[in-house]
């Protein structure tokens, strides 16, 4: 059986959805501002990482954890959902079929309280 990192399409299948979110990101009135000071390219870097590791690709997280980074941004449920949003919308836009896309999503949902109201 395949992992959930293949049916992505690897590093590269990764790579592609990294660069549609982060467009989509760039280009949304709601999330933008909170990255607007980042190290983008960092962002990138240990994002992609960490959706390899989630999707059980030969890869170890080597970012900070979620709560150190997402500490006194007070991010809301409802920033949370639109980034989830950005993240389909990034999927969808790559290729990424709808069941795989809410794989992805399952595995990324058990974060949402080490980041929301910090
Ligand atoms: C499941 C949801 C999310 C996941 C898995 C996630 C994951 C990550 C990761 C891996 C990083 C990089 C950490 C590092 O540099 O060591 C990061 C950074 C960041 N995240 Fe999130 N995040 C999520 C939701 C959100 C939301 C909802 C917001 C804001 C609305 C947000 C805003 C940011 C910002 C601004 C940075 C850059 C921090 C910096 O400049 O140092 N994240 N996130």
């Amino acid at each position: 059986e395949d992992t959930l990192y293949e049916r992505l399409g690897g590093a590269e299948g990764i790579s592609v959805v990294v660069d549609h979110f982060i467009d989509e990101i760039s280009f949304d009135r709601r999330i933008y501002p909170f990255f607007k000071d980042s190290d983008i390219e960092r962002f990138r870097n240990k994002f992609s990482e960490q959706l390899c590791a989630v999707s059980d690709g030969p890869c170890i997280y080597s970012g900070d954890d979620m709560p150190t980074v997402h500490t006194g941004m007070n991010i809301s449920e409802t920033d949370f959902n639109r980034v989830v949003e950005l993240l389909q919308k990034a999927m969808a836009d790559s290729g990424i079929p709808y069941t795989d896309q809410n794989r992805l999503l399952q595995r990324l949902a058990p974060l949402r309280g080490e980041m929301l109201h910090r």
